[in-house]
């Protein structure tokens, strides 16, 4: 299966346990890997035979906007099912990053994967 991906993609959104976190969005980083239904596009050269992968950020920064978790698990979740949903896809891993949110470690976050990679 062919894979398209995005990395480092960066939003602001509404996430976390703590008081202060419910008040003010913060800029979390999200990595996807999306498993593409057909590999046409790459006889045809149609980008209408793929998945535009700048719908994908679109959809992305549209959820990220409205959804306001408190998990980064909940997070992940929300964003694998809503894309596999609309980009009709077959498998995909969402990883989803904040930065700097604990003292001394660069980075925590949280990947899930969900459906099938087919051959
Ligand atoms: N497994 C998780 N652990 C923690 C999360 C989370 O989303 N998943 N979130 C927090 C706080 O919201 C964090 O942003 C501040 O420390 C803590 N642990």
């Amino acid at each position: 299966m062919d894979i398209i991906y995005l990395h480092g993609v960066k939003a602001r959104t509404l996430i976390g346990v703590y008081d202060w976190e419910r008040v003010a969005p913060q800029v979390v980083e999200v990595d996807l890997e999306l498993g593409i239904p057909s590999a046409r596009a790459c006889q045809t050269d149609d980008l209408a035979d793929t998945i535009n992968y700048a719908d994908v950020v679109d959809r992305l920064r549209a959820v990220l906007a409205e959804q306001h978790f408190l998990l980064l698990e909940r997070l992940a979740e929300y964003i694998a099912q809503d894309l596999m949903g609309a980009f009709s896809t077959p498998w995909i891993r969402v990883s989803v990053t904040k930065l700097g949110i604990l003292h001394e470690v660069g980075r925590v976050g949280v990947t899930v994967e969900r459906g099938h990679r087919g051959g």
